[in-house]
């Protein structure tokens, strides 16, 4: 089914066009990076499909509704429980517990506190970070900070997660782990995922690659092999 379409997608920042009229539809399941020089427009695309930010021409449909047809109540619904973002800085609160960050999407919902302490427990398991649930963000490692985010983008179980640079503050060790789970809550949890990333090795966990350039689509390449797609995608960044 499928769960995006943007047809002619334009984004302007004052007068400069980053966005120049982009075309694609995005199936449920799919699991995609989005590459591309910096600057060329990567993050301005997610926070369009994420419902945070507007295009300034063109239509952006979600599960086949147009978002600027949404009002403001319905867009937040769909961002509080159908999407679920991984920023690179983590964004949690400093001033909350491991296991209030990831509850507060359904804090937000007013859920019923023994729910709350269930979906919490199930998903600090999976990623391994269990132990940690009373500590404050500013004791915890780089690696932890992520996963933590990663429950609190998973907690009201929404159809999609968008990951910007998910990876881009931790060392190549971590970053691996946290692709693994990320990857998992697409192969497991059933979870389209669209993720930025400047990383040929971590777009090749991909199954679709999408490029960047000059505000338009440079290319795409899709292909379930790993290291097929690792290949051509070193490939495509030789002639970009
Ligand atoms: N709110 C804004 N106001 C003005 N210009 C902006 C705004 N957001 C982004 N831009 C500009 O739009 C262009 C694309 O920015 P964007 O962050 O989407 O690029 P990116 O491909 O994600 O870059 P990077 O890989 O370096 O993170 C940049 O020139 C940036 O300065």
């Amino acid at each position: 089914m499928e769960i995006i379409k943007v047809v002619d997608l334009k984004k302007s920042f004052g007068g400069v066009d980053v966005l120049r009229g982009l075309n694609f539809r995005i199936e449920e399941g799919e699991r995609i990076a989005i590459m591309g020089n910096s600057g060329c427009g990567k993050t301005t695309l997610l926070k369009i499909l994420g419902l945070i930010d507007c295009s300034t021409y063109g239509e952006v449909y979600y599960k086949g509704k147009e978002s600027k047809s949404l009002c403001s109540d319905e867009i937040s619904e769909i961002r509080l429980n159908d999407i679920g973002f991984v920023f690179q800085e983590f964004r949690l609160l400093d001033s909350l517990t491991v296991q209030e960050n990831i509850m507060l999407p359904m804090i937000i919902n007013k859920e019923e506190e023994e729910i709350m302490f269930e979906k919490c427990n199930y998903y600090a398991k999976k990623v391994g970070i269990e132990h940690i649930l009373n500590k404050k963000p500013s004791n915890i490692s780089g690696g932890e900070k992520q996963r933590t985010a990663i429950c609190r983008a998973l907690i009201n179980d929404p159809s999609i997660i968008y990951a910007d640079e998910p990876t881009g503050n931790l060392d190549s060790k971590t970053g691996k782990t946290i692709i693994d789970i990320l990857i998992n809550t697409n192969v497991e949890l059933k979870k389209t995922l669209i993720m930025v990333t400047h990383d040929p090795a971590i777009a090749s966990y991909c199954n679709r690659v999408i490029w960047l350039k000059d505000g338009l689509i440079a290319h795409e390449i899709r292909g379930s092999h790993k290291d097929k797609l690792y290949g051509e995608i070193i490939e495509k960044m030789k002639e970009i």
